[in-house]
């Protein structure tokens, strides 16, 4: 046993809690955690989780796996859902406010023996019984995340606390969705996950990139604490049918303009970059990350980059070869350029995008002209 913990002499507390591990013969997981701090070891070893509460067992069906989604009824959120539900092994319970997000999503499920749909906000606790969670809930649009944005820091911050609190209780696997804005405008490009990012603290866009900072801070700090495990996915840009077709994100903006014959919005420059990744890509990444060892943080994206103006004129050439391209005012602090380097998912996940971008954009285009009953040729 090493009894050389000499870094904390003064305080009567480490004092005693020196002479327990120096005499005890049975250490505790708590005063291993203790003897590894003074010696500025860290703790990641991972908890066993608690006894099953007997609730895990109150319904008829017992499902292999009870997996609670937050955020399901969003964009990303359903596609996983339908992912989840097709295991018959699963139970997916989904909890969403539906600030941006849709019943309508779920219809597919509704009344379907292994699926519960819960209206609920993230920033107050919530008592389920689960073995896994896919902490989705946020508002990801930047017109949305902008429109309240105390909701939103108040949404990645205590609503992760309260996912957190959650997954402590029951012991239950946690994956977070952050983001690609946690590098913020990158001074380094491509990014990868070693990169701490070039963030305004105080910006218009803080609410979002910093709330998904502290989340993940959150994320790691109860890992190291509590012995929770955890899972980080950083999303880059990803685009599909059901995103909300006046949403504001880019893809969605300009499809639903091409379709309608109205110009394509190019915010200046044009210049600036994304890398953009389809839907069931991004699913297959989260479901990995989650069944796999790995804690993250892993960047899920498409590395194909393009700029703003290249995308308004693939558009234009799928979509509607007659529409005009406008340029308009950007908004602030705008990343000038984003890409990810996916070496982490790749190695260690297996993972790589398979749709590309032309291959993606009609699929949406389908799902839009659907909804907004317009057909092709019109
Ligand atoms: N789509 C992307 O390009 C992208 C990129 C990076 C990260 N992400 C992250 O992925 C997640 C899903 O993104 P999305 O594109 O599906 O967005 P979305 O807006 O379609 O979905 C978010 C869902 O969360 C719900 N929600 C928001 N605040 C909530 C709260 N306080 N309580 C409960 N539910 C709440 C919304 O109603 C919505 O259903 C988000 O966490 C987002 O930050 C997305
Ligand atoms: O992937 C990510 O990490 C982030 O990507 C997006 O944020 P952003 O890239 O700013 O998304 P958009 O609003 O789609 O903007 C992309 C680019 O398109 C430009 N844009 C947007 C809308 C438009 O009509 N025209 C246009 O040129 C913007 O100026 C920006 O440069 C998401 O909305 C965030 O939730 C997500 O976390």
């Amino acid at each position: 046993m090493d009894l050389s913990t000499d870094a904390c002499t003064s305080s009567p507390n480490n004092f005693t809690i020196r002479f327990v591990i120096s005499f005890s013969l049975w250490l505790t997981e708590e005063e291993i955690r203790i003897k590894m701090a003074l010696n500025g070891t860290s703790y990641t070893t991972t908890k066993p989780p608690p006894n099953p509460s007997p609730l895990r067992n109150a319904k008829f069906f017992q499902a292999n796996m009870r997996i609670l989604v937050t955020g399901g009824a969003g964009f990303i959120g359903s596609h996983l859902v339908d992912r989840l539900m097709q295991n018959e092994k699963n139970e997916v319970i989904v909890v969403d406010n539906y600030f941006t997000g849709s019943k309508d999503n779920l219809r597919q499920w509704f009344g379907h023996p292994r699926f519960e749909l819960i209206r609920h906000d993230v920033t107050q606790p919530l008592l389920v019984e689960v073995d896994q969670i896919y902490h989705l809930a946020c508002p990801a649009s930047p017109i949305f995340y902008k429109y309240n944005a105390v909701k939103t820091i108040k949404t990645n911050v205590i609503g992760t606390l309260n996912m957190l609190g959650l997954a402590k209780r029951v012991g239950a696997r946690i994956l977070l969705t952050s983001t690609s804005e946690v590098y913020g405008d990158p001074l380094v490009h491509p990014q990868d996950e070693s990169y701490w990012g070039n963030v305004n603290p105080i910006g218009v866009r803080s609410c979002y990139d910093e709330g998904k900072r502290v989340a993940e801070t959150l994320m790691f700090d109860y890992h190291r604490q509590h012995g929770i495990e955890i899972r980080i996915a950083r999303i880059f840009n990803t685009y599909g049918p059901r995103m909300n077709i006046d949403d504001g994100r880019v893809v969605s903006n300009f499809i639903a303009q091409a379709i309608r014959n109205e110009p394509l919005t190019v915010q200046s420059p044009g210049t600036q970059t994304r890398s953009f990744c389809y839907v069931s890509d991004m699913v297959d990444g989260l479901i990995r990350l989650m069944e796999g060892s790995n804690t993250g943080p892993i960047n899920i994206g498409n590395p194909g980059e393009f700029t703003m103006i290249e995308l308004a004129e693939t558009v234009k050439e799928l979509i509607n070869p007659k529409v005009e391209i406008r340029r308009v005012d950007n908004t602030p602090d705008d990343p000038r350029q984003r890409k990810p380097v996916i070496t982490k998912a790749n190695e260690l996940l297996g993972w790589e995008p398979k749709i590309k971008l032309r291959d993606g954009l009609p699929l949406m285009e389908n799902d839009f002209r659907q909804r907004l009953g317009i057909a092709k040729n019109t």
